[in-house]
């Protein structure tokens, strides 16, 4: 007999949050949503708040308390808003913390949940590219447990064998290639929003589509491999798979390559997560090996997407250069959203932002949000040189 679990959703509007919402709807037996969160969407937040039974929801923007609050009358939800509130959400007693929060603005709130020893599912990768060692540190001091749930790191975690890390050869993190797989630099040059957001594979949130179609989705998750799986950097390769099921490998000493597979649908390493270390069962479509007929593979290239070789510097250089790289790519990809810049001119404005601040060495929690509010001013201050 199984115990019903509860659940704080982080970031319970967007794509993620969507999706866990599906599956805990799918299993109302086994989980109960205590607390949701949001940025600004307060009427999806305030009807997701109600459908899921949560007894408290965040809204991040303090100035939309008020709205919140008139939302969810007679409900019995209690509202709350802003950046302490995120914290109070995360540190509520619940089993699992879904961090489904986009960019470096979910640290705080994943951090906290860290602190008092929850069971993290982690989609917010930012968070470890930017405190990745801080933050695998405090996992192992309070005791937490990190489930990752970017589909190629669950896969990885499904196929990782207890105590096996020194017996890694390879670790082969699958990319679809994105939107611009076989495009030259030329015809990326004009590339429009709407190209740039359809993902051949994923239905996923604005800022990850983009950093699909630049490669840089891939380059975090070099740097969120690494930090979830010690191995040396060399030892984690890109390997290009346009069909996107594969969700990544790896392969042993004795030359065994084990994989995990399924359809792309993110609700396969959410329920993963929400029910380790249980399989819960899903009802989606299986995968039909004869209709996929064949799986591709093919090297990256870093010349077209030089995002790859940028997150490889900042990986290899450490310290403070992560952090750096995160927040320019960050206000890049939100500038192109906003056309005020070309597709190009993301990775461009990440190159030079690192290239104009030396890393430093990155001494405490308190350096990485110090340095995340510095870049974003550089980046800031490059845009608008761009945009004059
Ligand atoms: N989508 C996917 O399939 C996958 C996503 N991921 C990772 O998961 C994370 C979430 O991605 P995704 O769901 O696509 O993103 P979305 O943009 O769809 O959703 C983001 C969520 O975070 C909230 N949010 C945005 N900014 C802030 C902020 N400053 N403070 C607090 N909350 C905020 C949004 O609220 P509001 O709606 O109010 O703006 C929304 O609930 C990302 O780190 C992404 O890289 C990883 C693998 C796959
Ligand atoms: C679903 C998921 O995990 C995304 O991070 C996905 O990997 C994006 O696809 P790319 O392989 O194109 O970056
Ligand atoms: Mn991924």
């Amino acid at each position: 007999m199984s115990v019903t679990k509860s659940v704080c959703i982080m970031g319970v509007t967007g794509s993620i949050g969507k999706s866990t919402a599906e599956v805990i709807l799918a299993h109302p037996d086994r989980f109960r949503v205590d607390a949701v969160t949001a940025y600004r969407n307060v009427p999806e937040l305030a009807s997701m708040a109600v459908s899921l039974g949560a007894s408290f929801a965040v809204i991040a923007d303090e100035t939309l308390y008020e709205d919140l609050k008139r939302a969810l009358a007679g409900t019995g939800i209690v509202a709350a808003a802003g950046e302490n509130a995120l914290i109070e959400a995360a540190e509520r007693p619940s089993d699992i913390v879904i961090a489904g929060i986009v960019g470096s603005a979910g640290l705080r709130a994943t951090l906290a949940a860290i602190r008092r020893g929850a069971i993290i599912g982690l989609a917010n990768k930012e968070t470890l590219v930017c405190a990745g060692e801080l933050m695998m540190d405090d996992v192992k001091r309070y005791n937490a447990t990190l489930i990752p749930v970017d589909s190629e790191h669950s896969a990885i975690f499904q196929v990782l064998e207890d105590n096996a890390l020194d017996r890694i050869d390879r670790i082969l993190l699958t990319a679809s290639g994105g939107p611009f797989r076989t495009w030259s630099r030329d015809d990326m040059a004009g590339v429009t929003r709407e190209q740039a957001l359809a993902h051949p594979n994923w239905s996923m949130g604005a800022k990850i589509s983009i950093d699909s179609a630049t490669m840089m989705n891939k380059g975090l998750e070099l740097i969120e491999a690494c930090r979830l799986f010690p191995v040396e950097q060399n030892r984690i390769e890109i390997l290009v798979h346009p069909q996107s099921v594969i969700h990544s490998m790896v392969e042993y000493a004795d030359g065994s390559v084990l994989a995990q597979l399924g359809t792309p649908d993110m609700r396969t390493p959410i329920a993963y997560a929400l029910g380790w270390p249980e399989r819960l069962s899903l009802s989606l479509p299986r995968l039909d090996f004869t209709a996929i007929g064949q799986f591709s593979f093919e090297s990256p290239d870093e010349v077209r997407f030089p995002a790859l070789r940028l997150a490889r510097e900042a990986l290899r250089t450490g310290g403070t250069l992560p952090i750096v790289l995160n927040a320019a790519n960050e206000l890049a990809v939100a500038a192109f959203l906003d056309r005020r810049i070309g597709f190009l001119q993301i990775t461009e404005l990440v190159e030079a932002v690192m290239a104009a601040h030396p890393s430093e060495i990155l001494t405490d929690i308190d350096h990485v949000f110090a340095t995340d509010i510095l870049a974003r001013r550089w980046t800031e201050d490059m845009i608008a040189g761009l945009c004059h």
